[in-house]
């Protein structure tokens, strides 16, 4: 049987952490002059939104890409358990050697969708609002 024609299926989620910037390969000075502000000791917080797109075939019979409740699961895993209410730092892993900007916030997700997804070929996009006006996309380049 041939694929149906293709859609792109978006699902948001929002969550709320905190973390500081700050890398361990750079001298005190250089973390304070490259991230200012966002090196405060004492970290910040943010509510972000991230919004993950698959693209795929719509499925003849079922007429979905992915049933949208099986993304919720897999969305809940990759982001909102790892990440919600957490300090990024000092509670994920992932960012004990790596620096918490939206970027690699935004390959985590990825990385994490990948090892959820039934099928890992359909992920196209995870875009993420650190705030209102930064936003980052990654599409696993
Ligand atoms: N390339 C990146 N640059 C910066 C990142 C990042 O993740 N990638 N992150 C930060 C800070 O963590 C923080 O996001 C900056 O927040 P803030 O300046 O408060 O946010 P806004 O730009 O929306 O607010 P303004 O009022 O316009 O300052 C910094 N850089
Ligand atoms: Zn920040």
């Amino acid at each position: 049987m041939s694929s149906g024609p293709a859609a792109y299926l978006t699902r948001r989620e929002t969550f709320s952490a905190c973390h500081r910037l700050h890398s361990k390969h750079l001298s005190s000075e250089q973390n304070k002059e490259i991230y200012g502000k966002c090196n405060n000791f004492h970290g910040h917080g943010h509510n972000y939104t991230v919004e993950v797109t698959l693209k795929g075939p719509i499925h003849p019979e079922t007429g979905m890409v992915m049933n949208i409740n099986d993304l919720k699961v897999y969305m809940d895993n990759a982001i909102m358990k790892p990440m919600d209410h957490k300090n990024l730092d000092k509670d994920v892993p992932y960012f004990s050697d790596v620096v918490s900007t939206t970027e690699n916030v935004a390959v985590f997700v990825w990385k994490n969708l990948v090892k959820e997804l039934p099928n890992p070929d359909i992920l196209f996009e995870v875009k993420i609002y650190e705030t209102e006006k930064n936003i980052i996309a990654y599409r696993g380049e």
